[in-house]
């Protein structure tokens, strides 16, 4: 079975008396172990898009299911503390907090069982994604955009979630810390069973994905 889909999702914004239509009757699955990415035009609605795959909006009419079941009844405060892993293209951390304490806030928070000692688990998974410990202690303002992003990455990691979903993740950074950003998203899909899920505009990311779907006129489709 999936670990996320979408049934039958509508999404609109409304402008005016008109509907402006961002996603139409889109059912798609997605499966752990596997890397996907979403291409699509600026403004077509791939951000709209993450935003319901992570619950921090709902669509219209159809469904969005995790494991087979409706977020709306697990509840979507629930369903993003203990089911999936968010990562910005602005990274989102708490600038005036340490690398470790950053990875450490989500797990304050889940109802997911983690073992007892999380800082060290937390310094394991900073160190795994690249991050020195003379770094984890650092606070994340004094780090460079490319490490920032490996401790959104750690975090969005942290609660031990199947489903990990990326807005734009290396758009502020060059190019050999992109490679070295989806790198880390392809171990992650292959190597750790995760679904991972990212939005981006480029062609060369999507291409080293497993799946692509392209969002064009409110219509996601298999990008071949
Ligand atoms: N709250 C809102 N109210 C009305 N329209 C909105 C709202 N949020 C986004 N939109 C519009 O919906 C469309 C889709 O926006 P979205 O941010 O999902 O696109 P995107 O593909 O992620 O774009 P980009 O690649 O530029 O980030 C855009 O035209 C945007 O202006």
């Amino acid at each position: 079975m999936a670990i996320i889909a979408t049934e039958d999702v509508n999404y609109y914004y409304q402008d005016g008396d008109q509907r402006r239509y961002i996603l139409k009757d889109t059912s798609i699955s997605f499966d752990k172990g596997k890397f996907y990415t979403i291409l699509g035009q600026s403004g077509s609605g791939k951000t709209t898009f993450l935003s319901l795959l992570s619950a921090l909006d709902a669509p219209k009419e159809g469904k969005i299911l995790y494991q087979g079941k409706d977020i709306r009844n697990i509840g979507y405060e629930n369903f993003r503390r203990n089911n999936v892993g968010i990562i910005f293209q602005s990274y989102n951390l708490i600038p005036y907090l340490t690398a470790v304490e950053n990875v450490m806030v989500p797990m304050a928070i889940t109802e997911n069982k983690l073992p007892d000692n999380q800082k060290e688990v937390a310094y394991n998974l900073l160190d795994y994604i690249g991050i020195v410990k003379s770094k984890s202690d650092r606070q994340v303002n004094q780090l460079s955009g490319g490490e920032q992003q490996r401790v959104a990455i750690a975090r969005a990691l942290a609660t031990n979630v199947d489903v990990i979903l990326a807005d734009e993740p290396t758009g502020n950074l060059d190019e050999g810390i992109e490679q070295e950003i989806v790198a880390i998203f392809k171990k992650l899909a292959h190597e750790h069973d995760k679904c991972v899920i990212v939005v981006t505009h480029s062609n060369e990311i999507a291409q080293q994905s497993d799946d692509t779907y392209i969002l064009r006129k409110g219509r996601l489709a298999r990008y071949e």
